[in-house]
């Protein structure tokens, strides 16, 4: 296991009395270190050999640190970066985030959080010490990848989204963290790390998906804030989860929110914690998110249904850093990275008044962009391929269904608005409808739903899967007895309806919620709340 005297840092800073006392902190620490005090004498330290970290002042006597950045980043070397910055200066943090930094802090710098911010860059957070990552290996060992291959420990998963219940109901973050179903394919050689498998599982050599796959990898090795876009199922969550996966901070906890699926009111007990007594049905104390998420990833999904009330306190956490508890009278410190998605355009939510601007500036250091399956439609082999895989190992069957020449034909003509989950869902149906080796266009049914046209909600028929399962009988039937659970009684009746309408509408929530008169954030809080899924990831 990796010590602290395992690495060694560089410290760059032309104030001797701020050098001295980094120098001291880090000595402390066990740590290794180096010091410099201009751009000039960090490179001849680093032309000469190599570290685990940099930690540079941003103004230099001769330069910024972010020539120091640069020419690290031309010749691909992998210590890994963090910028002093001087208070207030939004704008150098961006850039240098942008630049490749691992990360930031600011003047003056709170030594507590620097000896943190360090730790974590070298993948020694969350307390224990964890071997190195290759992108943080030890300053003497071997060249590993950049972002590459990392440990043995899978990342943990969170449904903390999909949970939207009330705090008082037992919605816990901390207790809706589940470890990540991560099931080896049994055709599949399972040596891979979690890192490669994690890249592994967004199938397709489009050009667009390598790009995805290459910005994942260096994104993954700073802390830069990560905005995901891209329409609903395109994939987002699965290359926020990579992203995790491939970082110094894959064996800490991944936490994913829905932020559209949590009614307003609750929003900030469930964001930042509550304290016991903080409100009516307060019995204990109970974290949030950002502690959930503490040493790891926090995935905030569908950021742009985040009301305007919770944007500013959101904001407010980013920049401190800390988040008090609703009922606490301190603020507690966390150190998570923040990835977040949306299938807006959240720059015209800015326009439009509905997102702070200087909310979706710290969010939006870095932007992917998944494009829409039919963007990539020479993906559709690949991307079916793993899915039925996935399906197969799921129900236990092996080898998976292929697909036949004119399934495939059928599937290439269709403009999946649903994007991959629309295709996972069409699979689905078609393997339980198929049930032996092949999948052929029949099985789709897709005739009938492309001979209707893509835009016409409601005029879909209702597929014969549906139909069969899982409706309540007592829907059926006038005269059946009055029911002893009304509650119950109509929850059932409300599932079934959504479930229709969902399935009518290909599992596009939002047409879904509006043939219903329920607009898009009802609707998930509803599906939220009965256990309705929009496909079979969640
Ligand atoms: N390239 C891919 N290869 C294989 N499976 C994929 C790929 N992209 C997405 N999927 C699968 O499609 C489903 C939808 O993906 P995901 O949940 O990541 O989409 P999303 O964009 O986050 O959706 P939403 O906007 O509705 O939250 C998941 O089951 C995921 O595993």
């Amino acid at each position: 296991m990796a010590t602290a005297s395992s690495f060694t840092l560089l410290i760059v800073d032309d104030e001797p009395d701020l050098r001295t006392l980094y120098e001291l902190t880090l000595l402390r620490e066990g740590y290794e270190l180096d010091t410099a005090g201009s751009v000039q004498d960090a490179l001849e330290h680093l032309a000469e050999r190599s570290y685990s970290a940099v930690i540079t002042d941003m103004r230099l006597p001769d330069g910024s640190g972010l020539d120091l950045l640069r020419w690290l980043e031309d010749r691909s070397r992998r210590e890994k970066t963090i910028v002093i910055t001087a208070y207030g200066s939004a704008e150098n943090a961006v850039e240098a985030l942008k630049a490749g930094a691992y990360d930031y802090l600011t003047k003056p710098v709170d030594l507590k959080q620097f000896r943190a911010v360090i730790a974590s860059a070298l993948g020694r957070g969350g307390g224990a010490p964890t071997p190195p990552a290759a992108g943080s290996l030890p300053s003497n060992g071997g060249g590993g990848s950049a972002g590459g291959n990392g440990g043995g420990a899978s990342a943990g998963g969170a449904g903390a989204g999909s949970n939207g219940g009330h705090p008082g109901t037992g919605g816990s973050a901390a207790a809706a963290r589940t470890a990540e179903a991560a099931a080896p394919s049994r055709a599949r050689p399972v040596s891979a790390s979690p890192a490669s498998q994690a890249l592994e599982r967004m199938a397709g050599q489009s050009a667009a998906m390598k790009q995805v796959r290459s910005l994942v990898e260096k994104v993954a090795r700073s802390m830069a804030p990560v905005l995901i876009s891209g329409e609903s199922g395109t994939g987002k969550e699965l290359v926020a989860r990579a992203i995790h996966a491939v970082s110094v901070r894959h064996a800490q906890p991944f936490v994913a929110v829905n932020c559209g699926a949590i009614p307003e009111q609750l929003l900030e007990a469930e964001f930042f914690g509550y304290r016991k007594g903080a409100f009516t049905g307060a019995a204990d104390d109970r974290e949030g998110f950002f502690q959930a998420a503490s040493g790891g990833t926090l995935f905030l999904d569908e950021i742009g249904d985040l009301p305007l009330s919770m944007q500013s306190k959101l904001l407010r956490a980013i920049q401190e850093r800390s988040v008090r508890p609703v009922g606490a009278v301190a603020e507690t410190p966390v150190d998570v990275r923040l990835l977040s998605a949306t299938h807006k355009d959240l720059g015209a939510e800015v326009q439009a008044g509905q997102f702070r601007q200087d909310l979706y500036y710290r969010l939006n250091v870095i932007q992917i962009r998944v494009p829409p399956l039919r963007e990539r439609l020479e993906d559709l082999v690949a991307v079916s391929e793993r899915v039925l895989e996935r399906l197969s190992r799921d129900a236990g069957v092996w080898p998976p269904p292929r697909l036949t020449p004119a399934a495939l034909a059928q599937l290439a003509r269709h403009s999946f608005p649903g994007n991959v989950r629309e295709l996972e869902n069409l699979l689905h149906r078609a393997v339980a409808l198929s049930g032996g080796d092949e999948i052929d266009a029949d099985d789709l049914g897709l005739g009938e739903l492309d001979g209707a046209g893509d835009s016409a909600p409601g005029s879909l028929p209702v597929s014969p899967a549906i139909e069969a399962e899982d409706v309540p009988a007592s829907f059926a039937m006038a005269r059946e007895p009055l029911p002893n659970d009304l509650a119950k009684y109509l929850d059932d009746v409300e599932r079934d309806i959504l479930v229709r309408a969902l399935e009518q509408h290909r599992f596009n929530r939002t047409a879904a919620g509006a043939s219903l008169g329920l607009s898009l954030r009802q609707m998930r809080y509803r599906m939220a709340r009965l256990g309705v899924t929009a496909g079979s990831d969640t």
